[in-house]
């Protein structure tokens, strides 16, 4: 069997590019198996047809034994056959769903969590989690059922033929029209399921966006705007599901109809030949009676593969439209810095050389032609206006996007990969998980202990909190923790790993009153003896704690030693 259905792959440059790909071997055995299952009826039909016509000769009903068993016999291995090659389907389509899925997440992981081009977080769980199950039953279901409906007919085709060119004639054209009317219906429901699959990733993407911004939007008093938009986008949603189910609906009639009138006709003429009253038709003088029972219980089964595929034509459209979806996330963006690690150590000094950077979609260069050398231990502020690159140099020297141009290197090592083990980040908005704040600190971390996380709690001065918390999970993204205790929070992940050489903060002490912004600072030094620090900032007081400053401005950047 051909292969029949759409794959991403990429290319050198990383370009994503479709071709049409092999289907899974586990399916075409799949799709022989049920093709084979639905062959056994002819066999099966003639032994019935045989077994009426010597009890109308007058054989009585010992001359139906031997038929009947071998019909029970044909139906049980029908049944089983039916059965393993639709257990197959099933496996192996859950198999291709799973490598796709799993294409998909390795493509999402590999993208700069910079990179504002990527799909929103709900739209890509919508995708990956939801949406993409439509592909089983497209596998499952279509991909066999189509092999079937293309097989089946000929093989029932050429038994007719032989008995009477008429029918045959019937059968021929009436099942053409079936798949023209299927593949002009497919045409417009390709098109409807593919909206509304982006109706539900887009609604899900929204939903999960405002939920997040809840506190916001109550406090700010947009909650009708939010819930009218929500609305409306819950109506469009509707409007599409049912623009699919019509279309699922009116292909199933129209195959229905077709497949009716087929076999109405032919018990039309095996009726009238019968009776006598037509002869012509067949290449002897006329139909008897098993031959003509033959031909009208294979009129059904003709249809019958056919009648199936209409049954789960839009499980095509629906499951070709997910896979689009899933392919489009498997496309590269903006990657994380993927170097191979060079020869040499990591160490803890960080060295910027000529370093630019341009975010993807934008003209303006967010960083240009950016020298600096960082020690090893030394506590280094970067301060500047706001939108001069502070926070990009620190997600570069993260490793969490490439330089555009120049290199950054860790020790020895290219920032990327090997030398995100090494640094611990404080961002300006970090997120706390639902939970217990002990795994909020260790967050999993094999390398971090229950000891280490507790200690590091006390370092930030949140013992007092932890204890207090000690049976109760923090709510959603920290509900229950001011802005200074989720920074604490934050600076705790960082000093509980030992790995970590050196620390990156992005503004730790913007939003914060000037009391708790130096305690900020206090915890901060505390975390970073022995270690690097740099530390994106406004703030002048946190600045003149540092060993050295650096004035960033946007034009190219000029270095002045405080
Ligand atoms: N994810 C992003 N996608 C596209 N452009 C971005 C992104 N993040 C920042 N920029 C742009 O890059 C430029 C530098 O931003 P950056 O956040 O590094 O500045 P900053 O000095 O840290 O600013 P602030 O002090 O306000 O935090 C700005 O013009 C900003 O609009």
């Amino acid at each position: 069997m051909t292969s029949a259905y759409l794959d991403a792959t990429q290319d050198k440059t990383g370009k994503a590019r479709r071709r049409r790909a092999r289907q899974p071997a586990g399916l075409r055995t799949a799709a022989l198996i049920q093709t084979l299952a639905a062959l056994l009826w002819i066999p099966q039909a003639g032994l019935l047809s045989i077994a009426v016509g010597r009890i109308a000769d007058g054989g009585g009903l010992d001359a139906a034994v031997w038929p009947a068993i071998a019909i029970a016999l044909l139906g049980v291995a029908k049944s089983c056959l039916d059965a393993a090659g639709g257990r197959l389907a099933f496996r192996s389509a859950r198999v291709e769903l799973t490598k796709r899925r799993a294409r998909a997440v390795e493509a999402l992981a590999r993208r700069s969590p910079v990179d504002s081009t990527r799909h929103t977080s709900g739209e890509a769980a919508s995708i990956v989690g939801e949406q993409a199950e439509l592909i089983v039953p497209y596998l499952a279901r279509f991909q066999p059922g189509r092999f079937k409906a293309s097989a089946v007919p000929l093989f029932i085709f050429a038994c007719v033929f032989p008995i009477s060119w008429i029918a045959a004639l019937v059968l021929l054209f009436t099942m053409p029209l079936v798949p023209v009317f299927m593949a002009l219906i497919g045409w417009r429901a390709q098109a409807a399921s593919e909206r509304q699959l982006q109706a539900t990733g887009g609604l899900n993407g929204f939903l999960l966006d405002r939920l997040r911004g809840l506190s916001t939007i109550r406090a700010l008093g947009a909650v009708d705007a939010t819930a009218t938009r929500l609305r409306a986008d819950a109506e469009d949603l509707k409007t599409r599901t049912m623009a699919v189910l019509r279309i699922a609906f009116l292909s199933s009639a129209v195959l229905e109809l077709f497949a009716a009138l087929g076999v109405a006709m032919l018990a039309v003429y095996v009726g009238f030949s019968l009776l006598g009253q037509i002869r012509f038709g067949a290449w002897t003088s006329g139909l008897d009676l098993t031959s003509g029972l033959f031909v009208l219980l294979l009129a059904p089964a003709f249809f019958e593969p056919l009648r199936e595929l209409s049954a789960v034509w839009h499980d095509r459209a629906s499951g070709e439209a997910a896979m689009k979806a899933l392919d489009a996330l498997s496309e590269d963006g903006m990657p994380l810095p993927q170097a191979k690690p060079a020869p040499g150590t990591l160490g803890a000094d960080i060295r910027f050389h000529a370093v630019g950077f341009r975010y993807p979609g934008s003209d303006i260069s967010a960083v240009e032609n950016f020298d600096l050398h960082i020690r090893a231990g030394e506590h280094v502020a970067l301060l500047g206006p706001s939108g001069s690159g502070k926070s990009t140099l620190l997600a570069l020297a993260a490793g969490l996007a490439p330089c555009e141009t120049g290199q950054i290197a860790i020790g020895r090592q290219p920032a990327g990969h090997a030398s995100r083990s090494r640094i611990a980040w404080i961002g300006q908005k970090p997120h706390i998980f639902a939970g217990s704040i002990t795994r909020n600190v260790s967050l999993g971390r094999p390398h971090v202990s229950a000891q280490q996380a507790a200690a590091a709690l006390d370092a930030a001065h949140l013992g007092n909190l932890a204890s207090a918390y000690r049976n109760r999970p923090l709510g959603d993204g920290g509900a229950g923790l001011s802005g200074g205790e989720a920074l604490r929070l934050a600076i705790a992940r960082a000093a509980a790993d030992p790995r970590a050489l050196i620390v990156l903060a992005d503004e730790p002490t913007a939003h914060l009153d000037i009391a708790t912004a130096d305690d900020i600072t206090e915890s901060l030094l505390t975390l970073a003896k022995g270690r690097t620090l740099l530390v994106a900032t406004h703030d002048p007081r946190l600045a003149a704690r540092m060993g050295r400053t650096i004035h960033i401005n946007p034009e190219p950047a000029r270095e002045a030693a405080e």
